[in-house]
């Protein structure tokens, strides 16, 4: 391990990462790499979380690509220098801000959105001017092979470099010294990662996890907020670090809930959910059975079916929960769904900071004051009122969670997903597809006002 950072660490220092256009280069070859390879890197991460090609592209390739442009498209900017705000002393002076490369960072990935949670990272390494290091998840190891053997074909690989392994492997290489670690995982190895950090006073941002508690006000559009929650909540099978934990809500709403899930559940996935192509699996046997125990002394009030075979875990929802009860102690990071009933929004706030800050946080309510009540007397990663996880897409929005949920920051729809809606979600999240395509849609706007007029 001290060998290989070394020989970054002198690749970096020759400087060769540092200028504009090599690092423009290097997110061009990794674009390419992305666009040539595509089926392959699918094919990885179907292998690894039983996820259609489709999903997969919409879950994890599209963002990358979009990530991608946005560096592409606004580097030049972010890397110039920012003039400093100067005093009559230093009028006549240069004063500026200039934004330079850390050195040797260390990426460390997690399983559930596999190609996302290393690719991000690394597009912003290189983008930064960085030499990095990528430790893929080991539990994802099909995504983890296929990034092993691409990166070195398309990147630099003096400068960029990929180590597979677990445990083992990961304590080895955090006893190195690194300019900066950027951890995704869960806390309790966030604290791993930042006691090995503290020892060369490493910068680390951890992405962790943590329980993203979702209220829904008396006074909301209980169709649309059921919806919602049913895309964030059972997308990859509830294996989403921003996904709703549990929900909080008044006991009266919780039938009508459980109806309008169950209703949404079955226009998503069809009556025989197992067989849905939009409908993932637990990632291994150890998530399996810490899942299968959340669900014992619950009421299931939805759901609750499991194969161990194909570590199938159905939509399940759970009624009148204690908020003491073992569901609600950990991160579920699964298809379980807890609603624990408070008497009104400040039981709710109450509740919510009795608790850990959260990574994520979502209100429904047609009250907007009520939502701002709740952000301004609570503290999270991340809200999205009347939705969930949609602050996720917004690149301009720092990303990452706050006390135990994390430190630092990192930046089409619902099932069934078709080619079509893969196009349309190209259409709003990718550069290439902006300006052809609004250009069309705006011309189809204007011949449609046009008409009106003359008619
Ligand atoms: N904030 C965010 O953006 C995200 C947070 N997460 C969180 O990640 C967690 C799920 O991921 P995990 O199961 O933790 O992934 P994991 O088991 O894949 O571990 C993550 C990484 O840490 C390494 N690792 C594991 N144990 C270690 C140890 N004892 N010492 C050193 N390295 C170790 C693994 O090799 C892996 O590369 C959830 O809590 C989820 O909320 C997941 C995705 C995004
Ligand atoms: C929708 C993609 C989200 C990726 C980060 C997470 O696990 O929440």
């Amino acid at each position: 391990m001290e060998r290989q950072v070394q020989r970054l660490r002198q690749a970096f220092r020759s400087g060769r990462s540092r200028p504009l256009r090599f690092r423009l280069q290097q997110l061009e070859a990794l674009r390419r790499m992305v666009q040539e390879r595509e089926k392959d890197i699918l094919a990885a991460i179907a292998a690894d979380l039983s996820k259609s090609a489709l999903n997969a592209y919409s879950h994890e390739v599209i963002t990358i690509l979009g990530e991608i442009d946005f560096m592409l498209g606004n580097l030049p900017e972010l890397a110039s220098a920012r003039p400093a705000k100067k005093n009559l002393l230093t009028m006549m002076d240069e004063a500026y801000v200039q934004p330079e490369p850390l050195g040797v960072v260390l990426i460390i990935g997690a399983w559930n959105y596999p190609f996302v949670l290393t690719m991000q990272p690394l597009v912003g390494a290189i983008a930064a001017g960085n030499a990095a290091i990528v430790k893929p998840s080991e539990l994802s190891e099909n995504t983890a092979k296929i990034l092993a053997e691409l990166l070195p074909q398309y990147l630099d690989q003096d400068l960029y470099a990929i180590i597979n392994g677990g445990v083992e492997e990961t304590t080895e290489l955090l006893k190195q010294r690194f300019d900066h670690i950027l951890y995704t995982g869960n806390t309790a190895v966030g604290k791993v990662v930042m006691e090995a950090a503290a020892k060369h006073l490493t910068p680390v941002t951890l992405e962790l996890g943590g329980k993203s508690p979702c209220y829904i006000d008396r006074d909301c559009d209980l169709d649309i907020a059921c919806r919602r929650i049913t895309w964030g909540k059972y997308m990859n099978c509830g294996q989403t670090c921003i996904a709703p934990d549990y929900i909080l809500c008044e006991a009266a709403l919780q039938g009508q809930i459980v109806q309008k899930i169950k209703d949404t559940v079955k226009d998503f996935y069809g009556e025989n959910i197992k067989a849905s192509p939009d409908y993932e699996r637990i990632i291994n046997l150890r998530h399996f059975k810490r899942l299968q125990s959340l669900l014992e002394g619950q009421k299931i009030a939805f759901g609750g079916e499991t194969d161990e075979a194909t570590r199938y875990i159905a939509p399940t929802i759970l009624t009148d929960v204690d908020p003491n009860s073992k569901v609600m102690q950990e991160e579920i990071f699964g298809p379980i769904l807890p609603i624990v009933s408070v008497k009104n929004v400040d039981e709710a706030i109450n509740f919510i900071n009795d608790r850990e800050k959260p990574l994520a946080l979502y209100i429904f309510s047609h009250n907007n004051k009520l939502i701002k009540r709740v952000i301004d007397e609570t503290s999270s990663g991340g809200v999205t009122g009347n939705d969930v996880i949609m602050h996720f897409t917004v690149n301009s929005l720092p990303f990452g969670g706050v006390g135990a949920s994390g430190m630092g920051v990192n930046k089409l729809r619902y099932p069934p997903n078709s080619e079509s809606k893969v196009s349309w979600a190209k259409f709003f999240l990718l550069k290439q597809f902006n300006t052809r395509r609004l250009g069309m849609l705006l011309l189809v706007c204007l011949v449609g006002v046009v008409a009106v007029i003359v008619k």
